[in-house]
């Protein structure tokens, strides 16, 4: 069983994949916030921008992985191109499975997944960004992308510049600071190029 907060095309929004069409499959729940306000400041993860609670209008629980697959399938409005489904949350490894993903792409499509990081991602993902958080543990320190928000307490970037992904990225914490946040990161890219600037650009232009 498959509990999904939403399914939705749109645009990837972020990191090296950024503009490119995509299924994003929102899975409920994650291991570092419950999602509820009240709780927010004393879990391991406090700056969440999603809500991931529950079922939405475009999610639902799948009993199988065919059925969830099938409901992904309907939504690629795409022709031509390579169809990609981004594996989201809450956090997905709490539910993404090798079955899941085996019949994404016997579908033809590619597959990636934003992971918070801290559950060993299975085999046979194509994209896997990685998001660590300062205050959980590290587990998953390889993969496509490195994805860091920051300024962010307990992350600085030097802890994470020598593990073993192609791309690393540096995304402003979207907060009431937010402006400021954008200038220290475009400050920290120029200081460390090894660091490129992420911008989440759905925000910007307004799609979801
Ligand atoms: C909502 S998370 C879901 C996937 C996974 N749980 C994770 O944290 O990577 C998707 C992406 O949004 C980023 N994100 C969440 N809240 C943010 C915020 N307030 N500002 C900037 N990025 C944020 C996360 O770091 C992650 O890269
Ligand atoms: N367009 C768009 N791009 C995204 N990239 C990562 C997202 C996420 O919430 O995981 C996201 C999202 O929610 N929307
Ligand atoms: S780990 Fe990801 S989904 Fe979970 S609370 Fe943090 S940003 Fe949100
Ligand atoms: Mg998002």
């Amino acid at each position: 069983m498959y509990t999904v907060k939403e399914i939705f095309y749109t645009l990837q929004g972020e990191g090296a994949q950024a503009g490119r069409a995509a299924v994003f499959c929102r899975f409920s729940g994650c291991n570092l916030w419950n999602g509820r306000e009240d709780d927010r400041l004393i879990s391991l993860c406090t700056f969440c921008d999603t809500d991931f609670i529950g079922t939405g209008q475009d999610g639902g629980k799948f009993a199988t992985a065919e059925a969830l697959a099938s409901r992904i399938g309907s939504t690629w409005k795409g022709e031509g191109g390579v169809p990609y489904v981004v594996f989201t949350g809450g956090e997905p490894l709490l539910q993404l499975d090798k079955a899941l993903i085996e019949l994404m792409h016997g579908m033809g499509f590619e597959v990636g997944v934003e992971s918070n990081g801290t559950i060993a991602a299975p085999t046979g993902i194509d994209w896997l960004c990685v998001s660590p958080k300062g205050s959980a543990k590290l587990v998953q320190t390889s993969g496509q992308e490195l994805k860091l928000v920051y300024p962010q307490l307990n992350a600085q970037p030097e802890l994470f510049e020598n593990l073993d992904f192609k791309h690393f990225y540096i995304q402003p914490l979207d907060d009431r600071a937010g402006i400021n946040n954008t200038q220290v990161c475009i400050e920290y890219c120029m200081a460390h190029p090894q660091w490129q600037l992420s911008l989440q650009t759905h925000k910007l232009t307004g799609i979801r």
